[in-house]
């Protein structure tokens, strides 16, 4: 056995010398483009590139390895190269254990410094006031929709949305005992209660549900509280030393949530890119009609569109509406130049990489 062994692990040894030695290389030549930029003044992080180094790794890839381990792999060199350029602050809707958190290391690998807050407008404050660079925050769910707080802070903020992220969210009920002994209320951020109703009715439909600030908080208070038991994503309870009562309680179960990162960075074209818009129709007969036949004339494909209240008490509206290409894709800038001009309220929130998953 240890005869078959040895010289297989000499030949990874030998491997991993070249690896560590490519790597490296790799990490020297990504110090020059960090002078290079220095002297420019230009942006460390480039989406745009990243999506095309991973892209290129997944259609270059002969296998055996899959193509999103090796992803997952390249997003941490990049992240690591990218950090002896310089290291940029993330800021997310925490605490740490959400999935937004995830959504962030998805976006950005994990050589970055966070910055957990406690609110989606908190995100926005501490991104707006450069305390950090980018943010991250939840945009909808496959089940429950949109999240409202975000679409209304896009509207009127001065920052980008230079990605997206779309993750499975699937929920776990955890408790500091692993059963549910005692347990009198089960707490979790109003999305995932709503996400997992169907299940608690017929499993728990005795059970006090309490909606907390996030799953993580509440993986928080399970641990602290034995009476609390916890709807919350595995990581949250791997971190707060829970056990699994019953894993998969979403009632979809190709249930995603879609984030957005935020920052001053407006992304250049990647060539597999979507623009976020929001928009508001004037009172006409036939206005939103004549909108989105704009988008139809330039052969823009439409990938969402979402409605929301005003809030001006007139039954008024704010459209977002995501389009496939760039804003400087020749087809979307004339769509959107004819769309502009027959909107009432008109707002490209960004342009950025398709989401790899
Ligand atoms: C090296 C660069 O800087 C960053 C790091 C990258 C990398 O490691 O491949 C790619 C894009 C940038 O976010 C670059 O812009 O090329």
């Amino acid at each position: 056995m240890n005869d078959k062994l040895t010289p297989l692990r000499e030949q990874i040894d030998a491997i991993d010398a070249q690896i560590l030695d490519l790597l490296n290389q790799r990490a020297k030549v990504a110090q020059q483009v960090g002078h290079v930029k220095a002297e420019t003044n230009a942006p460390v992080f480039r989406p745009e590139r990243e999506a095309q180094v991973l892209r290129g790794v997944a259609e270059r890839n002969p296998g055996p390895m899959g193509d999103t381990e090796l992803q997952t792999i390249w997003r941490e060199i990049m992240s690591a190269c990218r950090s002896l350029e310089k290291r940029v602050t993330i800021a997310f809707l925490g605490p740490a254990g959400t999935y937004t958190e995830q959504a962030a290391y998805q976006q950005f690998g994990t050589a970055v410094d966070v910055l957990p807050c406690s609110s989606i407008d908190e995100v926005f404050r501490a991104t707006e006031a450069g305390t950090a660079e980018f943010g991250v925050v939840p945009v909808e769910n496959s089940t429950e929709g949109a999240i409202g707080r975000t679409l209304d802070l896009l509207l009127h903020t001065s920052l980008s949305i230079s990605g997206e992220v779309s993750l499975a969210v699937r929920h776990s009920l955890l408790t500091g005992t692993g059963n549910m002994d005692g347990v009198t209320a089960i707490c979790a951020h109003a999305q995932a209660l709503a996400q997992c109703q169907i299940w608690l009715n017929n499993n728990y439909p005795d059970i006090e549900r309490r909606a907390v600030s996030s799953n993580a908080e509440a993986a928080r208070m399970a641990r602290d509280d034995h009476s609390i038991a916890a709807i919350a994503g595995e990581r949250a309870g791997v971190r707060y030393g829970l056990g699994t009562v019953k894993a998969n309680i979403q009632d979809d179960p190709h249930n995603r949530t879609r984030f957005a990162v935020i920052g001053q960075l407006k992304a250049g074209p990647s060539g597999q890119d979507r623009t976020s818009l929001a928009l508001a129709a004037p009172h006409k007969a036939g206005s939103i009609y004549r909108l989105l036949g704009s988008l139809a004339r330039h052969n823009v494909s439409m990938t969402r569109f979402e409605s929301r209240p005003a809030r001006t008490g007139t039954w008024e509206y704010y459209f977002y509406v995501d389009v496939e290409g760039h804003v400087q894709d020749e087809g979307v800038a004339k769509a959107l130049e004819e769309l502009q001009g027959n909107a009432a309220f008109f707002k490209v929130l960004g342009s950025y990489p398709v989401s790899l998953t």
